[in-house]
């Protein structure tokens, strides 16, 4: 090799090594303190429920440098500022109360969404083979957007709502997860730069797909004089954001400090409300389909409870309680495979201590805070909770089962037997409408379709799951669908 390719060699070895070591994010003190992870149901139930206090706190993301921190509900440090953000969420748009409202429009979706397979279902040679993932990630989208962005006709022109879902599906793929257990590896280490520079470049992406859909909301507010733009009898949730008061430097106390949020703020509260209404719904459909498809006996026991209860009418939010294996189905699903694959805090040594976990966890010098990440999906799946925990069986959260009467969100008196909604004040506030969503197009999908493996020796369902942004189908689903209509 000549000396200058050698010269040059050695350069961008000495650049790239010296952007590894500086990352391209601003870190907080504790980032690279060993991650304590807990996959023990009890552990978990002492931590988040027994020890609520000292397990109310998020790790501090990377933010890149030189760019103000910008705090969504998930990652805002637990304090006035975060619950100004997720009262606003959880007493408005997600409020109980509002299921009843969301009916029409979870209806119109599955409707849509039915047609839409049904096109595909004949198109091509006609074989019915079909990868779902796309058309369902269109469709959750579309019926979150409304309620994100309202329901009137200016309503493309305000939001570029193609570009934000292929904002989502590109943060998706590409976002991996590095494991505690060999954090301090150098290839964890550059997956870890690489995901800050994803991370990085996610803020920039959110500005400019974001942004402009905060400005046109306000100039219409301003222009029409009214904070309209909402569906039915609620407000749109970008509404309830542009009038929100929060306390200024996370002190409740002075009133005087409360202001209203900045564009940049609504831009990255609105990126997170439709990427929590959406991905989550998505990645559960998608493997309970893949379930379905592999366990036939368990999807006609599931399509004749869809079929005989609702005769031609469609499932409303209020209907679910008369479809217990269904219920069953989603939340055996959601046992297997929890969409968010961690729930995680940052907790001061004498949280950590209180748990006694032995001489194993190092405890943070000092009396500093460290990362602590609940594995849900270890969780769901502990051999001394479950029999055969690794299958896909419904029945076993039906009357009489071994999880009988077990909750989304693990409450105080209960024990914890999974929690794929997390647990304790940062358990997710989108519980229920997450739940209506999933079980409108579930049952819908499965009256209207009969869902099988592929017929063309294509190999059997791949069920490897990668832990990303959220627990996705390493390999997404293919399976053939029949159009019940046909059959
Ligand atoms: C199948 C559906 C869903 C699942 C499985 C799910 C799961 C989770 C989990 C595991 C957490 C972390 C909880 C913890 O740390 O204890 C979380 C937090 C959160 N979720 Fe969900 N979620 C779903 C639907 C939704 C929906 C529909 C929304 C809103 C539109 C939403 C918004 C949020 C928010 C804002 C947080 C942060 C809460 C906080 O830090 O205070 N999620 N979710």
């Amino acid at each position: 090799m000549e000396a200058v390719e050698l010269l040059t060699l050695g350069v961008a070895f000495i650049v790239f090594v010296s952007i590894f070591r500086r990352g391209t994010a601003t870190r907080p003190h504790h980032d690279r303190r060993r991650t304590i992870r807990i996959s023990d149901p009890a552990v978990a139930r002492r931590a988040l429920i027994d020890h609520a206090d000292a397990f109310s706190n998020r790790p501090m993301p990377p933010f890149p440098a030189g760019r103000p921190v910008t705090h969504g509900i998930a990652s805002a440090p637990y304090g006035p500022f975060w619950r100004a953000l997720r009262s606003n969420l959880a007493a408005d748009i997600l409020h109980r109360s509002r299921l009843g409202v969301l009916a029409p429009l979870e209806r119109e979706a599955t409707e849509a969404l039915v047609a839409s397979f049904t096109s595909q279902a004949v198109a091509g040679n006609g074989d019915g083979v079909i990868v779902p993932r796309n058309t369902i990630h269109s469709a959750v989208f579309a019926l979150i957007a409304r309620l994100c962005f309202g329901d009137d006709d200016a309503m493309d022109a305000r939001a570029d709502l193609g570009a934000m879902v292929q904002t989502q599906r590109e943060f998706l793929e590409s976002f991996v997860v590095t494991m505690a257990s060999s954090e301090r590896s150098w290839l964890a280490r550059l997956l870890q730069w690489r995901q800050q520079q994803l991370h990085a470049g996610m803020f920039d992406r959110v500005d400019e797909v974001f942004i402009p859909a905060v400005i046109a909301a306000r100039r219409r507010r301003q222009s029409s004089q009214h904070g309209n733009g909402g569906v039915g009898s609620f407000r749109s949730h970008i509404d309830s954001l542009l009038e929100l008061h929060v306390p200024n430097n996370n002190n409740d106390d002075d009133e005087r400090a409360w202001r209203l949020l900045t564009d940049e703020e609504v831009a990255f509260l609105i990126w997170e409300f439709l990427g929590g209404g959406t991905l989550s719904v998505l990645t559960c459909l998608e493997w309970t389909l893949a379930h379905l498809a592999a366990e036939p006996e368990i999807q006609s026991k599931l399509h004749r409870e869809v079929a005989g209860a609702l005769d031609n009418s469609k499932i409303m939010a209020y209907d679910q309680q008369r479809l217990p294996f269904l219920h069953a189905v989603v939340m055996e699903s959601l046992r297997l495979h929890p969409p968010t694959p961690f729930a995680t805090r940052d907790v001061h040594a004498d949280g950590i201590a209180a748990l006694a976990l032995g001489e194993e966890v190092v405890l943070p010098p000092g009396g500093g805070a460290a990362p602590v990440s609940f594995v849900l999906g270890d969780i769901g799946r502990d051999k001394k909770v479950w029999t055969n925990p690794d299958e896909f069986r419904p029945e076993r959260l039906l009357d009489g089962g071994e999880g009988e009467g077990v909750s989304l969100v693990p409450g105080p008196k209960t024990e914890v037997k999974m929690m794929p909604f997390g647990a304790g004040r940062r358990h997710c506030p989108g519980v229920a409408m997450g739940m209506s969503h999933i079980k409108c197009f579930l049952a819908e999908l499965v009256r209207g379709f009969e869902w099988t493996p592929p017929a063309d020796g294509a190999g059997a369902t791949d069920f490897a799951e990668v832990d990303g942004f959220r627990k996705m189908m390493k390999t997404p689903l293919r399976v053939r669908i029949t159009p019940r209509s046909m059959k």
